[in-house]
């Protein structure tokens, strides 16, 4: 317990200001992060930010050049030693599944599970088949089954020796948007149900919010921000991150009077009253956050192109001091390219000019 009576409960994974590079080029830089017993982490960035290189390091795959790595309690990298990646106790999903295309459903389960006798096996392989909702296909071979299935076997065949840490390199990559979504669940209520702890890489927001129970975000090697889907999406450390958590707009402005924000999309009230008049700041205005219609702070935009997407449509105008934006509006709005039309935001976020 400590002095507030919470109980500080030891990290399963402690990741303590990481550093990565690739000759003398820094990849990954100052990444801290805790994970704790059962927990999911997802880790969104844009391609080449780092995300593989940081699961390869707690892998230990990737030897790290600064900082420490920590699993239980126990150090498993820094600077001067790594344990060997056998030895670490972590299960690993690739993104192309890596099942041995000659080996059965059930032979390929058998691999991780050398170690154990016969009986104990076969009970475990018709477990992991069980939870993953594959039971009668344990003598099909890989060719045989769909993307989604194989790697729900890859899933099973990394759970199978109960690793302590689960690492998901882009799991669902392969596979279509729908069954990405609902694998993404399906891993979740998997997971949870063995008391797996896991941390999966994606570049797929939804597909994040989904399964983690905290949402990484990382831009240029350095994780901005660790925190619940609710806090990556709602508050944004960084306008990289919100750019990653959402479609929107990067908008400059200034502060005309505490809590009012001028702009080239006309004026915006913001909650935060701190920032003096005359202050510089960055607005990013999600896409569904542009409203239409004549109001006292709206500004008269041209149409520049509509795309019907059905529950919505895709619009991008052109603002009155020349540059364009886009939003998602309702597909009802009625106009065309070339006409003008009165837009304003709504909850707007606001960073400190150049807060990447
Ligand atoms: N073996 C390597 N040698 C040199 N540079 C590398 C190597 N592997 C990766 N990199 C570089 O390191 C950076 C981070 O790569 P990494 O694979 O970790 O990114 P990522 O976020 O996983 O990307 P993606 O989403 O495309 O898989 C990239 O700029 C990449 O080009």
């Amino acid at each position: 317990m400590n002095f507030f009576g919470i109980s500080s409960v030891q990290p399963l994974l402690q990741i303590s200001e990481l550093e990565c590079r690739y000759g003398d080029r820094v990849v990954l830089e100052s990444v801290s992060l805790d994970l704790q017993e059962g927990e999911i982490g997802c880790l969104l960035g844009a391609s080449g930010c780092g995300k593989t290189t940081l699961l390869h390091a707690i892998a230990g795959f990737q030897p790290i050049y600064r900082g420490s790595i920590s699993l239980g309690g126990k150090v498993i990298a820094d600077t001067g030693s790594a344990l060997a990646p056998e030895k670490r106790q972590i299960g690993v999903v690739f993104q192309d599944y890596a099942l041995f295309p000659h080996l059965s459903v059930a032979q390929n389960l058998a691999f991780g599970l050398r170690g154990l006798a016969r009986d104990e096996r076969r009970a475990r392989i018709g477990e992991m088949l069980d939870l993953v909702g594959l039971r009668d296909y344990g003598d099909h071979y890989p060719h045989q089954l769909s993307g989604g299935q194989q790697q729900r076997v890859a899933l099973a065949r990394s759970l199978a020796p109960k690793p302590r840490l689960l690492l998901m390199d882009e799991p669902f990559s392969n596979l279509d948007t729908e069954l990405r979504r609902r694998l993404a669940g399906e891993v979740r209520h998997i997971l949870r149900e063995t008391g797996t702890s896991a941390l999966i890489v994606t570049h797929d927001r939804n597909e994040a919010f989904i399964a983690g129970d905290l949402i990484g975000v990382i831009t240029d090697g350095r994780l901005r921000q660790w925190d619940t889907p609710e806090m990556v999406y709602g508050a944004p450390a960084t306008t990289g991150v919100a750019r990653i958590v959402s479609d929107g707009n990067l908008l400059r402005g200034k502060v005309i009077q505490p809590g009012l924000v001028d702009t080239e999309l006309g004026q915006v009230e913001i909650e935060d009253t701190a920032r003096p008049a005359g202050a510089r700041v960055d607005i990013f205005v999600r896409s569904a956050d542009l409203v239409t219609g004549e109001h006292h702070r709206s500004v008269a935009v041209q149409v520049l192109e509509k795309h019907f997407l059905g529950d919505d449509a895709l619009y991008r105008f052109r603002l009155p001091g020349g540059r364009t934006i886009e939003a998602s509006l309702d597909p009802q709005v009625n106009v065309a390219p070339g006409q003008d039309i009165f837009l304003r935001m709504e909850r707007p976020l606001v960073f400190t000019p150049d807060a990447y």
